[in-house]
């Protein structure tokens, strides 16, 4: 049983996800949270994480620890997309079953799913074809994740439970134009191009791919949802149910931004997957629902964007 004195490690508690899971579960009355840096503890280093494990013995870990990028990084880096989020998993979650973790929650991603699935994509539809080949590394990765933790319910019959979160974005995100999602690239685009007297903005691909956007604390509450309930099945899709193409996404970036020159599309840069939405019936039965939508949450991340854009420490900007 979850308590508010429960030791809860979150692994990748600076990240996006991480920082905001923290934020609430330190809001809500949790005194007894867990966090490393990357630099003080390498989720890699399978000794070191055994290690931390048999000395700390937490009760609950949270994974939102991963290597994380956009369209691009994912089609550039695929060994090290597929190989350290292999590692980075096996490593928390195998240490987890061997020192009797209680409970544990994985991040997966919407990617995991078949490129040409009907949509609404819904959690049965895993494994049932193939998948988009420019983050198709990432994919296998969450998708050996997501098994782990299910065989761990069917044969140790422990509460260990896969989130599958759509597009994230918010404060804390990555805005490094080489590594980050289109949320965040779009904001500083329009950004810097609007400071330089409106110049035009060039994005990526046809602009026809469509996506759902979930804001990163609504992320948050859905983990700690299934913290604090026991959840029946292995699998569950978090998302707003509603998604649009990234033509419109950044006409309303654009908007918010205040920007008011052209909008560039380069063709030779990959859409990806054409669409990728979420059947989310399945949380919204158990109760979970998302709260900000998407204007409301742009206009969040910008503010938040222009009052660390001096702070790089903040704002991932390179
Ligand atoms: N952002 C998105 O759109 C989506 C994200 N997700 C999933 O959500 C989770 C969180 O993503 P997000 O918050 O966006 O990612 P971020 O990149 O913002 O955060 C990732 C975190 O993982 C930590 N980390 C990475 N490698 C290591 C390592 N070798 N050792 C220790 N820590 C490490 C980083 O620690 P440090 O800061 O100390 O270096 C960082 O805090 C991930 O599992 C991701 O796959 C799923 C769908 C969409
Ligand atoms: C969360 C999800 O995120 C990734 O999948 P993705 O959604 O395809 O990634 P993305 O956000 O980078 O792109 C979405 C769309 O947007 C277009 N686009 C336009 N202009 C820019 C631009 O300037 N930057 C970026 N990054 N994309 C742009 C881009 O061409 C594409 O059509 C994987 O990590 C995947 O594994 C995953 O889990």
């Amino acid at each position: 049983m979850v308590t508010k004195q429960s030791k809860i490690y979150i692994a990748g508690h600076r990240g996006m996800v991480g920082s905001a899971i923290w934020r609430q579960l330190s809001d809500q009355g949790y005194t007894n949270l867990l966090g490393f840096t990357s630099a003080e503890f390498d989720l890699k280093d399978q000794q070191a994480v055994k290690t931390f494990f048999e000395e700390k013995k937490p009760d609950v870990v949270i994974d939102a620890a991963a290597r994380v990028g956009g369209i691009l990084a994912n089609s550039n880096y695929p060994y090290q997309f597929l190989m350290e989020n292999m590692q980075i998993q096996n490593n928390l979650i195998d240490a987890a079953l061997q020192n009797d973790v209680e409970k544990f929650i994985f991040l997966g991603s919407s990617c995991i799913y078949p490129k040409m699935a009907p949509q609404p994509l819904k959690e049965e539809y895993l494994l049932t074809d193939t998948l988009e080949p420019t983050n198709e590394w990432y994919a296998v990765a969450k998708i050996t994740g997501i098994k782990t933790c299910e065989a761990i319910r069917k044969q140790f019959g422990k509460d260990y439970v896969s989130l599958m979160p759509t597009n994230l974005y918010g404060t804390h995100d990555n805005f490094d134009l080489k590594t980050s999602h289109v949320l965040p690239a779009m904001i500083r685009k329009f950004h810097e191009a609007k400071e330089n007297d409106n110049a035009a903005v060039t994005l990526w691909g046809s602009g026809t791919p469509m996506r759902e956007f979930l804001y990163v604390d609504d992320m948050a509450a859905s983990v700690i949802f299934a913290l604090e309930n026991v959840l029946p099945e292995h699998l569950y899709n978090v998302g707003t149910g509603v998604d649009r193409t990234i033509r419109e996404l950044a006409e309303l970036i654009q908007k918010v931004v205040g920007h008011t020159g052209e909008i560039l599309w380069d063709a030779e840069k990959p859409d990806g997957t054409p669409r990728k939405l979420m059947d989310v019936s399945k949380m919204h039965d158990l109760g979970w629902k998302h709260k900000v939508e998407l204007e409301q949450g742009i206009v969040n991340t910008y503010n938040w964007f222009l009052e660390n854009i001096n702070n790089f420490k903040e704002v991932k900007m390179s």
